[in-house]
């Protein structure tokens, strides 16, 4: 019996991927969010992403945190295709013993970062479920101009560049279920992340994007995306990704530091190939225009189809490119 984890996540979704072209689909199954194309100025933008109790989220996890986080993993996937976020559905599984207040609470939870994004709830469904699922489908509007997707003509010479933390999230998790004392920057990225959505408008809209996607399988599945499917390599450089309080849980849970980064999923950042030429000027710009955010140049785009780590020492390093591994 050939088992789902047998085929695995991603052979999974393009064993059920529909071979033919449909009207109106511009971007279909394998990008961040599907684009609908309808007549007029702009493109419908829909994605759909569920978060299971055990998988994404501990069971004792503040409710307000579990729906926070639920709708930035929605957000963030609207923001890699430099969209705007509209309107948004949940369908909710939820164990009618639950206290009342803690529903409420997850509610609370969407609604706090909807709204600083003009987001609105606008239906959904709700089942009974020994554990908590959410499920949001997020609709949002993109200029017709403006389509970034993860397969795209890249070119050597390229910049690879990451907005947001990157390796935050794993290692604030690994805080929380070890109960380290302080850290409390990668347990906000775990618990509260920002959605990059002001990011994937600036850069949508600068024309200088070649390819997109949200970091949250973590670095090594973007690189894999955005680089090797589109028949380059590239060189990274460890001074972008390194970071002394990843390395701190790292040493703490015996692993790499780098591990966090490549592997780790869900800061909810964005990964995109870009032009060298003005970037400067964009980089200058997305500074000032994102509140707390880093922007940072992690990569070079190279002929072959090695994915490279520049240590900080200069030596160099072979990475392979699985990606948080569900299963
Ligand atoms: N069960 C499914 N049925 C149909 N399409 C699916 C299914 N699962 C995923 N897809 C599609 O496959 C593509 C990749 O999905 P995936 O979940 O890996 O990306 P994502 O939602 O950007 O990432 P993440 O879930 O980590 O936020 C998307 O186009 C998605 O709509
Ligand atoms: C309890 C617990 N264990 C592990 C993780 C880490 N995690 C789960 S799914 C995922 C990748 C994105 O998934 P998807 O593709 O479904 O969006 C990551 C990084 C977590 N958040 N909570
Ligand atoms: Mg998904």
């Amino acid at each position: 019996m050939l088992k789902i984890k047998d085929i695995g996540e991603f052979g999974f979704i393009d064993s059920i991927k529909p071979e033919e072209t449909v009207e109106d689909l511009k971007v279909g199954i394998g990008d961040d969010a599907a684009i609908i194309s309808p007549y007029g100025e702009f493109d419908i933008v829909v994605t759909t992403d569920m978060l299971v109790e055990g998988t994404h989220f501990l069971a004792d996890t503040d409710p307000f945190a579990i729906g926070y986080r639920s709708m930035c993993a929605n957000l963030s996937d609207i923001a890699a295709m430099g969209a705007i976020p509209k309107f948004y559905f949940v369908s909710l599984g939820i164990n009618p013993e639950r206290d009342f207040n803690y529903a409420r609470d997850i509610y609370k939870g969407f609604n706090s970062l909807a709204e600083q994004f003009n987001t609105h709830l606008a239906g959904g469904d709700t089942v009974k479920s020994d554990k908590t699922i959410i499920s949001i489908t997020l609709i949002g509007y993109v200029e017709k101009s403006i389509t970034i997707e993860r397969k795209g003509k890249i070119e050597a010479k390229d910049l690879v560049i990451s907005v947001g933390p990157l390796g935050y999230s794993g290692a604030g998790l690994e805080v929380i279920k070890n109960k380290f004392d302080g850290f409390d920057e990668l347990v906000k990225v775990f618990l509260y992340p920002y959605p990059q959505i002001i990011a994937g408008r600036i850069l949508g809209q600068s024309k200088l994007v070649r390819v997109m996607m949200d970091n949250s399988d973590g670095l090594a599945s973007c690189i894999e995306n955005l680089v090797v499917k589109n028949g380059f390599g590239a060189i990274l450089f460890e001074e972008g990704l390194f970071d002394e309080r990843l390395k701190a849980i790292a040493e703490f849970t015996n692993r790499n530091y780098l591990d966090f980064v490549f592997n780790g999923g869900e800061d909810f950042g964005l990964v995109a190939v870009i032009k060298k030429d003005g970037f400067l000027d964009l980089s200058y710009f997305l500074e000032k225009s994102l509140f707390n955010n880093s922007v940072k140049v992690i990569g070079e785009i190279t002929q072959n189809k090695e994915i490279i780590l520049k240590r900080l020492d200069n030596s160099l390093l072979e990475i392979n490119k699985s990606g948080y591994v569900q299963f």
